[in-house]
């Protein structure tokens, strides 16, 4: 018996929910305090317990009953009002989607933890319900061309959406790619961009070229025997960033093994991928102590690197990479200036994270379109060889400027095999955003999957072909829309390193061309590798055996 106590009977529990969630819940963005959330429950549940001890006389394990059913009924109501909410009075609910979907941003989780990949769920659903679709509770993709300067252009309302919040929810605290602050995102733009200046870029080329060599050493010394290019193309990213990223050698093309910090980000990209469809689930994952623990060495090295290059600083010296021009700016104390030590050192993990997965992808996603499509693979030695008459001892990468058809190769292969699937998500201004004939609320996440808009056949003829002939001497005849190649992205947010990555793949891509055959090992037929792409942002490659064979003159 209570007597002269609060005394919530379960009802009034259950309607609390509903008085919550439309007070308070419904209103905010929510994925980046519910670690806070969890925090504020947890603390009321012990201190109800404790009240009920200690001033209403219940025994412990009553207590605990009490408050378990009270808490039960409480968050009973907080999930009905959401799901009722959320089916028929919510501002996307006449956007078609599935019915989870409109309920949870755990069906996306679903349907990206099914096969991880999401990109082909994707396309279900546009087949499904067309070119807008509920794909969250508050999420639309959008597949129409219009969208694209809309939602992702330089002049584009939108901002970055709560996936950026992942990491921290304080754009001073994260990495570039993460800040949600949009003068903060745009000063420190500016230390990368120097990075990636014309005269930066040609300090870089002969090191890349020095890469390259060992690699096609490599090949040249085991011709004829088949190699797994996803793994040779990845060592092959990750030393050129480790030198082009920080001067430092990840040693994975002369050892032929992974360097431990590569590993690292390697053995949790799909599970994190996935987990990340879920932005707040990522947020709390960092605070469950040794969650991280995987991703140690990775940290530790690029911890390591940026402390090492501030100790190391010299003030006359021009800056010979990535890293460097970043601590520059900290140095010199820039506007542009990464805000914190754990912003510095979280943009220094970008370097690596950025550069390597992607490019190693478009490298190895080529070599496999070559091996499938001898014609491309001989017209493009043909070209090099006019370019290069000498052969591999007279390659020049002021030569390569004349090779265009090199350029429309990788074009036609980041259309067809982006190395970003889905890509970036933004938010809708709260005046909302017109596409085309549909009005989408404001405050509404929305994105358009980079995969499909590139394969989609209203905007690309023979969308599943490799035509590479369609983004240089068939362009008019095709009607390419270079617009609408974005494996870069676009606008404010676009991939500041696309130079270094298309010097960096034109480089790879030409020297190993002009040097070798290529064709599938026996038994491969590539069939699994271009179907079994997983999307984890960036997308995670199955081994592809191919042999590399050395040219007759
Ligand atoms: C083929 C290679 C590459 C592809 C396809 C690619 C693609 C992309 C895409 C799609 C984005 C935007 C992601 C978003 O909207 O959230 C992005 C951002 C970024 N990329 Fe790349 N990238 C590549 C290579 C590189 C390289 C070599 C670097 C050099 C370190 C780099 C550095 C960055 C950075 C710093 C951002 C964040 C930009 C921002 O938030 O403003 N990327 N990249």
């Amino acid at each position: 018996m209570i007597i002269g106590f609060p005394n919530p009977s379960l009802p009034c529990a259950f309607a609390l929910g509903p008085l919550i969630h439309a007070a308070f819940l419904k209103n905010f963005e929510l994925d980046i305090y519910i670690p806070h959330m969890f925090g504020v429950g947890m603390f009321s549940l012990i201190g109800l317990t404790y009240f009920y001890i200690t001033h209403a006389g219940l025994t412990v394990l009553a207590s605990i009953a009490r408050v378990a059913s009270e808490a039960s009924c409480f968050s009973l109501g907080i999930f009905t009002s959401m799901i009722i909410y959320r089916l028929f009075f919510h501002r996307l609910r006449r956007f078609p989607g599935p019915l989870p979907a409109r309920v949870t941003r755990f069906y996306a989780l679903h349907l990206s933890g099914k096969n991880v990949q999401y990109q082909v769920e994707l396309e279900k659903l546009r087949d499904q319900y067309g070119d807008f679709v509920r794909t969250g509770p508050r999420e639309i993709m959008i597949l129409r061309k219009s969208a694209v300067p809309l939602v992702l252009g330089a002049q584009s309302p939108c901002l970055k959406s709560t996936w950026y919040s992942q990491v921290s929810r304080k754009s001073e605290m994260t990495q570039l790619a993460f800040s949600r602050d949009v003068l903060d995102h745009k000063r420190r733009k500016k230390a990368w961009d120097r990075g990636f200046s014309v005269k930066a870029l040609s300090t870089y080329q002969p090191r890349i070229k020095s890469k390259v060599d060992i690699l096609t050493a490599e090949f040249l010394k085991t011709a004829g025997t088949p190699k797994d290019v996803t793994a040779w193309m990845m060592m092959l990213a990750f030393d050129v960033m480790g030198e082009i990223g920080y001067g430092k050698d990840f040693g994975g093309l002369v050892t032929g093994r992974e360097h431990a910090a590569a590993k690292a980000i390697h053995d949790h990209m799909t599970i994190l991928g996935t987990i990340g469809m879920v932005p707040w689930l990522l947020y709390m994952i960092q605070f469950i102590p040794g969650a991280a623990a995987g991703y140690a060495p990775f940290f530790k090295w690029c911890g390591d690197m940026i402390r090492e290059k501030k100790t190391m600083w010299d003030p006359e010296k021009y800056p010979q990479d990535i890293a460097s021009w970043l601590i520059k700016a900290v140095m010199e104390k820039d506007v542009s200036a990464s805000p914190t030590e754990a912003s510095l050192t979280d943009d220094g993990r970008l370097i690596i994270i950025a550069g390597s997965d992607t490019s190693a992808s478009v490298n190895a996603c080529t070599m496999f379109l070559l091996a499938k499509y001898p014609h491309v693979l001989r017209k493009l030695q043909r070209h090099l060889d006019a370019a290069m008459p000498d052969g591999p001892h007279a390659w020049s990468y002021n030569q390569l400027a004349t090779v265009t058809y090199l350029d429309d190769v990788i074009k036609e292969s980041m259309r067809l095999m982006s190395p970003v699937m889905t890509g970036g998500y933004r938010v809708t201004p709260v005046e909302g955003l017109q596409v085309d004939e549909v009005w989408i609320p404001g405050d509404v996440n929305v994105f358009v999957p980079i995969q499909i808009l590139h394969t989609d056949e209203r905007y690309f003829v023979n969308p599943l072909g490799f035509v590479p002939e369609r983004w240089g001497e068939r362009k008019r005849e095709m009607g390419t829309d270079e617009s609408l190649l974005i494996p870069f992205s676009a606008g404010v947010y676009k991939c500041p390193g696309d130079k270094l990555a298309m010097m960096s793949m034109r480089i790879a891509i030409s020297c190993i061309v002009q040097m070798f055959d290529i064709d599938f090992a026996p038994g491969e037929t590539g069939e699994a590798f271009a179907t079994d792409r997983k999307d984890a942002f960036t997308s995670v490659l199955r081994p592809l055996k191919l042999v590399f064979t050395k040219r007759e003159k």
